[in-house]
């Protein structure tokens, strides 16, 4: 047993043998249940994001709005909230576990709705390169960038590709995400997209984090096809598509819908083959450049679409009454030194916005989202509670996932973070590379 797999493993606090009948044979085989465990936080400073109905947007000028309950308790049984409130209402509750969280924040895990945490190596010599003055266009126009990942992830194989992934979700679990948007699009075959995919399922089926599922097979024209790319697509529409979904491998179709990568009319094309099968459409949008693709999203009824760091009037109307979440991704803007997304344009007319990190070896090798959410603040203007429902339920909205994470809610997922003694939540934003994190549950499970 590795170490990360150990991590998880041991983080079940107890498990019990279930014995039931093979039907097949005259065994009798033993399931592993994990033991249903009760937790109680009492003394909690602020439980924050306290939802008493199950909101699962929030937009705008609500966005402003952070529902606190200072001197709480809260009350888990085995991997659901069941109860909580004021200390001052509290009566006796028996537990398998208490918890003191005097002078701490507790707070639901965040929400991570755009990652890309399944690639092979890294590319640290582009970074180098940067500095030396090449920007990620040059570096990409000279073979660097996706399809120097695509090469990497291409002569790495599947057990190895798992291992180094798992690695990074353990750490990102650690520093407080519990729910995780995993893509593919650095296999640019149909063999290695499904190699992708299929680490993700493994991920999903042996990792504690919710994980949700995204075939990205038009991130990049791969070199074979470069002066060919429409054959490309036709490959992602009438082979990948089609195995890819026919193994329940993904649950959203994503594109780069950029200038030098995927256009207006390739993106259609890949979103309505998308749909068809079943997928909705997630997509990488107005990075670089705003033509339209924030609308193009909205037409095919994107969950979300994100990046953003290009925002025309245009877009933000197209947003407007629409389901489709827009995403922000403050450490890519940070780590390129791009613009940000104009997030308070976005809020100030109305709009939802989602907070996440892009965990990625080019844009952004971080999955932090302590520092997303603190950048966000800095740099975009964002008011602490602004980033902070940002970054939970609307983060779980961008997943499909508002329904069961991201709020402090009874019947909710126990999903929580459990800061050090700070002196308020704002001090989350405020301390930015500082880890206040104490301790994580996931699922009612305690982590060492
Ligand atoms: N922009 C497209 N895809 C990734 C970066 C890919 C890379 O450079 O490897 C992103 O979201 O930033
Ligand atoms: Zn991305």
């Amino acid at each position: 047993m590795t170490d990360s797999q150990r991590f998880f493993y041991t983080s079940y606090l107890e498990k019990i043998l279930v014995p039931f009948p093979d039907n097949r044979s005259n065994f009798v085989n033993f399931m592993i249940l994990p033991l249903a465990m009760s937790i109680l936080i009492t003394n909690i400073k602020e439980l924050i994001q306290v939802r008493d109905t199950n909101v699962t947007i929030v937009k705008g000028s609500d966005m402003k709005t952070l529902p606190v309950i200072k001197n709480a308790y809260l009350f888990i049984e085995h991997d659901t909230i069941v109860e909580y409130g004021s200390m001052d209402d509290y009566q006796d509750i028996d537990a398998d576990e208490v918890i003191d969280a005097t002078g701490k924040v507790v707070m639901p895990s965040w929400c991570d709705s755009h990652t890309h945490i399944v690639y092979a190596g890294n590319r640290v010599r582009e970074f180098v390169d940067r500095i030396n003055g090449l920007s990620y266009e040059e570096i990409a126009n000279n073979g660097g960038g996706i399809l120097n990942s695509a090469e990497k992830l291409q002569n790495t194989s599947e057990e190895e590709l798992y291992q180094q992934s798992l690695k990074r979700l353990n750490e990102v679990i650690k520093l407080g995400t519990g729910t995780v948007e995993i893509k593919s699009g650095y296999g640019l075959t149909v063999d290695a997209e499904l190699k992708m995919l299929r680490v993700i399922k493994r991920l999903k089926r042996e990792s504690l984090a919710f994980i949700k599922p995204t075939l990205l097979g038009a991130h990049a024209v791969p070199k074979e096809y470069s002066n060919n790319k429409s054959a490309y697509v036709d490959l992602v529409v009438n082979e990948l598509i089609p195995k890819a979904t026919e193994e329940h491998l993904a649950e959203y179709i994503d594109v780069f819908c950029e200038k030098g990568y995927f256009d207006l009319d390739d993106t259609e094309r890949i979103l309505k083959a998308g749909v068809a099968h079943g997928l909705r459409p997630k997509i990488h949008v107005n990075q670089f450049n705003a033509f339209g693709g924030v609308a193009l999203g909205v037409k095919y009824d994107a969950l979300s679409v994100d990046h953003l760091e290009e925002m025309s009037k245009e877009d933000i109307e197209a947003l407007k009454n629409s389901n489709t979440m827009p995403v922000a991704l403050p450490s890519c803007s940070y780590f390129l030194s791009i613009p940000y997304t104009p997030a308070r344009q976005m809020i100030d007319a109305g709009l939802p916005l989602a907070l996440a990190t892009d965990y990625n070896p080019g844009s952004t090798p971080s999955g932090n989202m302590n520092f997303v959410v603190s950048t966000a603040c800095i740099k975009m203007k964002m008011t602490p509670e602004e980033a902070i429902n940002a970054a939970t339920i609307n983060g779980a909205y961008a997943m499909g996932l508002s329904n069961m994470y991201g709020s402090i809610c009874r019947g909710k997922k126990a999903n929580l973070i459990i800061t050090k003694e700070i002196p308020n939540y704002q001090f989350i934003p405020y301390a930015f590379g500082e880890n206040l994190i104490d301790e994580v549950i996931i699922n009612g499970i305690r982590l060492d």
